[in-house]
């Protein structure tokens, strides 16, 4: 992690409002999702954004992936600003950061082959690039996710979620972004099925020295992996700081009630066993 670098990913004074019709007579409502977010992201740093539902996690989530548009506020991607039009914004600037969905069966098209999903971004991307590079690359990033060459022509119905989310972290992957934003990208997984994918993405995270915003209400998930915690409470963060100050330390009163409210999960001690697995091999 670097942190004396400038971020990768710079957000100041983000809202966003959705304004929508109710009532008799069609008056407009307002609902401020966002209420002036401000936050770094560093290059290979895993920043947890956590919070209950609703309090505005994938609002953020989609003006991160230029999905959607802040209604004001500065985005400021890998050192470029963002204007809220996306007026600007360049292709180059798209493929920058990625998003990997909490649940990989909704995410991957049940009539595409595995190596057709991964090789769909070079498609979309890299029209100049030849049919066989863009089987090998697609090829070569299966093997990264640790899948195996045989599943390149199989179906997603044909694996597990685990795997399935192995092929959505790769499709995120194949275009080279500098940051990943995860949603709950493991939340729909069986425990011992989430340690791994979390080793996966911490592996992923060194070789390609990737920058992660990981959304999560799991927090035994994010101690595991953050290197700084963010928490969101009706639209504003109310504390950001080091995992380590987050957890021994919380400052903000919702924070506590949210450590105080978390039930242990059982993946500490999986991951403790899976570390003695690989330490005896
Ligand atoms: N398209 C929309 N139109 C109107 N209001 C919306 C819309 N999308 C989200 N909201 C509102 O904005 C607020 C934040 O929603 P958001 O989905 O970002 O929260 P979240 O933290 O991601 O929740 P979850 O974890 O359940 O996905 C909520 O009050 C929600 O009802």
């Amino acid at each position: 992690m670097n942190e004396t670098k400038d971020p990768v990913l710079s957000v100041r004074g983000i809202t966003r409002d959705y304004v929508s019709k109710a009532g008799l007579f069609g008056k407009t409502e307002t609902v401020r999702a966002l209420k002036g977010i401000d936050f770094d992201l560093h290059a290979g740093e895993t920043l947890a954004l956590v919070g209950e539902s609703g309090c505005g996690k994938s609002t953020l989530a989609r003006i991160l992936t230029l999905i959607d548009a802040q209604t004001s506020g500065q985005l400021t991607i890998g050192g470029q600003d963002i204007d809220i039009a996306h007026q600007t914004v360049t292709e180059e600037m798209r493929r920058t950061v990625q998003i990997v969905f909490q649940n990989p069966y909704g995410s991957l098209n049940p009539r595409q082959k595995v190596g057709a999903v991964l090789e769909e971004p070079l498609v979309i991307n890299h029209s100049e690039m030849s049919a066989g590079e863009r089987r090998d690359r697609a090829m070569e990033m299966l093997l990264k996710v640790g899948l195996q060459p045989e599943h390149f022509g199989r179906y997603p119905h044909m694996f597990s979620g685990g795997q399935r989310q192995r092929i959505a972290i790769g499709r995120a992957l194949m275009l080279n972004p500098k940051i990943l934003v995860l949603d709950e990208p493991v939340s729909a997984l069986d425990l011992s099925i989430q340690a791994q994918i979390l080793n996966l993405l911490k592996d992923l995270q060194d070789e390609f020295n990737l920058s992660y915003l990981f959304i999560s209400h799991d927090l035994s998930v994010v101690r595991y992996l953050a290197d700084r915690v963010m928490v969101m409470y009706f639209g504003e963060i109310v504390e950001n700081g080091s995992r380590d100050k987050v957890f021994d330390n919380p400052q903000h009163d919702y924070t506590k009630t949210l450590l105080s409210a978390t039930p242990h999960t059982g993946l500490d001690s999986i991951r403790a066993r899976m570390a003695a697995r690989k330490k005896a091999s």
